[in-house]
Order: C-alpha cells, then sequence, then structure tokens
C-alpha cells in the first residue's frame, strides 16, 4: 500500500514581472507525488524552479494554479493542518542571534501550537549535536552549528514530511556526515524527507526517487536505480600486459589513455562484458587488471537538461 506524502497536481507559479519585465512562468503545471516513507530527490539547474515549489510546499509563496496536498490535507481546503505536515530547513542562515538554540526552538515550537508537555526540546537538542550549546547565544554558534539548529527548528513539530533545501551546500565533510545521518535516522522513523541538492553524487547515494526539474518542468521522474539504469552505455578499462591491437566486435570503441590502460566503451543492450573479453583474448592480450565504469546520474542530469534546452 503506497500512501502519498505530496501530491501536486496542475501547479503553477507566475511572477509578477518587476520594472517594466514581463511576468515570469516559473512553474508551467507541475504534477508530482511523492511517497510516503521516501527520501525524494528534486534536483534542477539553477532557475529551474526547485525553491518556487519548495515555498509553496511550505506556504510562503503563493501558487497561480494547481493543487497541493501535504500528507492528504489540501492547503487550500484544510490550509492549518497542511502546514502541520511540513517542516522546511531553509537554505539561508536566518536565525536569531539573541537566542539561544533553546530559545529559538522553544519558542518554534510555540509558533506551532505545540504543548509545553508535547515539546521534544531535549530530544531535538541531542539529535542536531546541540545539547552542550543548549544555553550558548545564537551569534557565538559556528556556521555549521547554526545548520544544525535550522534542521532542529524544522522538526519542532514533529511534520510527517521534512524537506531540506540545499542542506550540504559549502558545509565540510563532517557536518555533511552528520547531517545525513540525521536524515537516515528520521527516515527509518518514518518521516519522509525531500531535499534539493546540487551534488548529485549525494542525490545518487541519499535518494530512492528523484525528479528533474528544467524550466519549471518535471523532465523526469523516477526510481534513481531505474534513471541510472536507463544509460545504456558502459566502460571497460583494461591494464593489459603488453601493448596489443586489438580487433574487438562492431559497437565497440576503444581508447588509450594517457597511463596506458586501454578503455572499452559499449553498449549493454548489444554486448556483454564477457563477449569483450573474449575478443581481447583472442586478440592476444593478457588482461592484468580491470575496472569497469557505470554512467552516474551527472550523465543523466546533462542529457536531459541538455535535450530539454
Ligand atoms: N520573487 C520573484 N519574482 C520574479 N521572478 C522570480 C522570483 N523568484 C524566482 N523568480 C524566477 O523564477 C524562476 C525560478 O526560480 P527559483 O528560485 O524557483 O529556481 P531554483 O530552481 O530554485 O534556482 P536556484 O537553484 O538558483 O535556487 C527563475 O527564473 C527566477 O528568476
Amino acid at each position: 500500500m503506497s500512501r502519498q506524502a505530496i501530491e501536486i497536481t496542475g501547479l503553477r507559479k507566475t511572477y509578477a514581472g518587476q520594472k517594466g519585465e514581463p511576468p515570469k512562468d516559473a512553474l508551467k503545471g507541475i504534477d508530482l507525488s511523492i511517497p510516503a516513507g521516501s527520501i525524494f530527490g528534486l534536483l534542477g539547474p539553477n532557475g529551474a524552479g526547485k525553491s518556487t515549489l519548495i515555498n509553496i510546499l511550505a506556504g510562503l509563496v503563493n501558487k497561480t494554479a494547481g493543487q497541493v496536498s501535504i500528507w492528504g490535507f489540501d492547503q487550500d481546503v484544510n490550509p492549518r493542518q497542511s502546514r502541520a505536515a511540513i517542516g522546511v530547513m531553509p537554505q539561508e542562515l536566518n536565525i536569531d542571534p539573541f537566542f539561544t538554540p533553546r530559545g529559538a526552538l522553544e519558542v518554534q515550537a510555540g509558533l506551532y501550537g505545540v504543548p509545553k508537555s508535547e515539546r521534544r526540546t531535549d530530544d531535538i537538542l541531542e539529535l542536531i549535536g546541540l545539547s552542550d550549546k543548549a544555553e550558548a547565544y545564537a551569534r557565538t554558534l559556528s556556521g555549521g552549528m547554526r545548520r544544525r539548529l535550522l534542521l532542529g527548528k524544522a522538526l519542532v513539530h514533529s511534520p510527517a514530511v521534512l524537506v531540506l533545501d540545499e542542506p550540504t551546500a559549502g558545509v565540510d565533510i563532517e557536518l555533511r556526515q552528520m547531517l545525513w545521518d540525521n536524515v537516515r535516522a528520521l527516515n527509518k522513523q518514518g518521516m519522509t524527507i525531500i531535499l534539493t541538492t546540487h551534488y548529485l553524487e549525494e542525490a545518487e547515494e541519499m535518494c530512492d526517487e528523484i525528479a528533474i526539474i528544467n524550466h519549471g518542468e518535471v523532465v523526469v521522474r523516477d526510481r534513481t536505480a531505474t534513471l541510472l539504469g536507463q544509460l545504456d552505455a558502459k566502460t571497460l578499462v583494461l591494464t593489459l600486459e603488453h601493448e596489443t591491437a586489438l580487433t574487438l566486435p562492431e559497437g565497440v570503441t576503444q581508447e588509450r589513455k594517457a597511463d596506458g590502460r586501454v578503455s572499452l566503451t559499449y553498449r549493454r543492450s548489444q554486448i556483454s562484458a564477457g563477449q569483450i573479453l573474449a575478443a581481447v583474448a583472442d586478440a592476444g592480450g593478457v588482461v592484468v587488471d580491470v575496472t569497469s565504469e557505470e554512467p552516474d546520474l551527472q550523465d543523466v542530469f546533462l542529457s536531459l537538461t541538455r535535450s530539454a534546452a
């Protein structure tokens, strides 16, 4: 049984043109459903419309047309419930410098109407690794600590859906690891996670499913593994004992690398690695080592956003 955490149909956003500029169609009729319990990646080049989409989900930007349901609550019919079902960790480090982390979490919980007896401030401080800074003024926190506090603020009302807008842009490896550990732990507890990222390898590693947005439209939406599987090209890189002139089956292109290794690119749908290695052996090639290179999300992303452009 698959429940949808988010259901978006025919979503449009047109920004009024400023200073004589024509109006801007930032979202041109988005249909998108995001399954409950998933880690979902929202990717796209700069200006594609990701922030607009997230801001509409968060209730910060008014849509021009279409429908948005969060955790089964239509934004127009049940605005309060739909807002309560989502938490957003924004990109900007906008934190009140005069609050302590504990104070900031308490105020945020108050804004969401979480009764004092139901607040989980200490648990959240622990999760984000700020227990020992609970009483420090925010202005004394490092950039990484502020970012963790923003994650904490997004969690005070225990939302079913957590949105992370570019959470690891410009953060160091240690913080990135901590954020991803947090995200995986929250997801294990059942929280649906939506994240935008510019780091494709991160989306590849973290996300079960991915939508790529370009020019205000969803150009592809699929399971990450399926997307990667769509790319048929594969490469074998061989280290040969001695230089050998290889005659290879049709469709295999060979290239000698600067380090002397030979790279052979082929289509998996046409030929197998076994057949290629057999042809190499027939030509007298003695293989000392072999590695293979799979296409990655970068290739999918480029091929889709290029063709759409
Ligand atoms: N307030 C606004 N007024 C007018 N145009 C806007 C406004 N906000 C965004 N836009 C335009 O809408 C389009 C989509 O912008 P959006 O910020 O949603 O893209 P994005 O995918 O989030 O890009 P980035 O990764 O750079 O944040 C862009 O062309 C942008 O210039």
